[in-house]
């Protein structure tokens, strides 16, 4: 048994007008070698949308639901918010809350999957945070939560959703193309990134639209050009899929929590009007959200967590995470 007395929830944090655009880059690649036109070209995807990223409203909304999810249940526990590149940031966040007498806190972070990029930067950053304020509360990071049924159920509606607004003619021969961020093949916990990803989407395709042809790709590549990331890249996938004769698909962009900035412009925009182009029907699946499956799941593995329950559910063949990271999930431990 652990006792929290909170719960924080962690995420990446965005721009929230055209002025934060830069210095939000900034913070985002600092130190990560990540070409400039790369950044100018990524500023412009964000004054599409006026320099506003979708994801701080979204990190609101998921706060507000799980605040009255928990209340519901009769969990009596106060919801923090704290990112790693926005204010409110995390090290703020944590002064708060050992201010507010916080002494430890379960930590839930809208990236479901393990690798570097997904799970050990977030506990870096919770680590860094931690060290900066005296006293700070003792932080459990919740196990990674790709597979469980409160991840995987949301996606598989969003799926058959998606499917059903094929026009009817074309929904049989429609192929599925599950996305997610691609990370550099060098990356440490990439090959485990990989297997979860390629787990749920076997899962999802399974579900939502058995006997459909399916496909992982990947999508939002930055880095230098010279260096290899995960492949294929989603727009190259569609037009390939064409080239093939297949005239409709559906993506599912298993990779993330929420329809945030990767979503709203690489899938929605570049994406969706590559296939336009190529006069193929494409349909976008949504994300969890703050979908009610999905916020009940932050409760369950709350609990879970703190009644160390021996049941943990979990979906798909690589059964659950544990709750402190193994050598294979992001190298916690090995220096890059
Ligand atoms: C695996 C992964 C996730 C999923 C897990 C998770 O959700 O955390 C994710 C999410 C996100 N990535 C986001 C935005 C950005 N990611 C960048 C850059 C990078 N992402 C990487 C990986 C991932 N990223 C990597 C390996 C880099 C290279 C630099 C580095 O090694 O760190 C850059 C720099 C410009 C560019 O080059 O694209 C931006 C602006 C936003 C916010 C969107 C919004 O504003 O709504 C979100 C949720
Ligand atoms: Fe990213």
């Amino acid at each position: 048994m652990t006792s929290y007395d909170a719960l924080l929830l962690v995420s990446f944090g965005g721009p929230e007008g055209p002025e934060d655009v830069i210095p939000f880059l900034e913070n985002v690649t600092r130190g990560r070698n990540i070409p400039r036109e790369r950044l100018a070209a990524v500023g412009e995807h964000y004054h599409l949308f006026d320099g506003v990223s979708p994801i701080n409203q979204h990190c609101r909304d998921l706060k507000a639901a799980i605040e009255a999810d928990l209340a519901a249940h009769g969990v009596d526990l106060p919801v923090y918010w704290g990112n790693r590149n926005w204010d409110p940031y995390l090290a703020d966040t944590v002064r708060r809350m050992r201010d507010d007498g916080v002494r430890r806190a379960a930590a839930f972070v809208t990236s479901a999957y393990s690798g570097y990029s997904c799970c050990r930067q977030y506990l870096e950053d919770i680590d860094r945070a931690r060290a900066e304020v005296p006293g700070a509360p003792g932080i459990d990071k919740l196990r990674v939560y790709y597979n469980h049924p409160g991840f995987v159920e949301p996606f598989v509606e969003a799926a058959r959703a998606a499917l059903a607004e094929l026009p009817a003619d074309l929904r049989e021969g429609a192929h599925l193309a599950f996305s997610a961020h691609s990370v550099p093949l060098a990356q440490p916990g990439r090959e485990r990134y990989t297997a979860e990803l390629a787990d749920i989407s076997r899962l999802v395709a399974g579900r939502a639209a058995p006997g459909h042809p399916w496909e992982l790709v990947y999508q939002s590549r930055s880095g230098p050009p010279a260096q290899p990331w995960l492949e294929p890249d989603i727009v190259d996938h569609l037009e390939k899929l064409h080239a093939a004769g297949v005239r409709a698909v559906v993506n599912v962009p298993v990779g993330f929590v929420s329809d945030h900035m990767e979503v709203k412009y690489d899938l929605d925009v570049e994406a969706a009007n590559r296939a336009a182009e190529l006069g193929l029907e494409f349909r976008r699946a949504a994300t969890p959200g703050t979908h009610p499956r999905f916020v009940a799941m932050v409760r369950e593995l709350l609990v879970e967590r703190a009644t160390d329950a021996a049941d943990r559910p979990a979906l798909g063949v690589l059964g659950p995470r544990p709750d402190v990271c193994p050598a294979d999930c992001c190298m916690r431990g090995i220096t890059v």
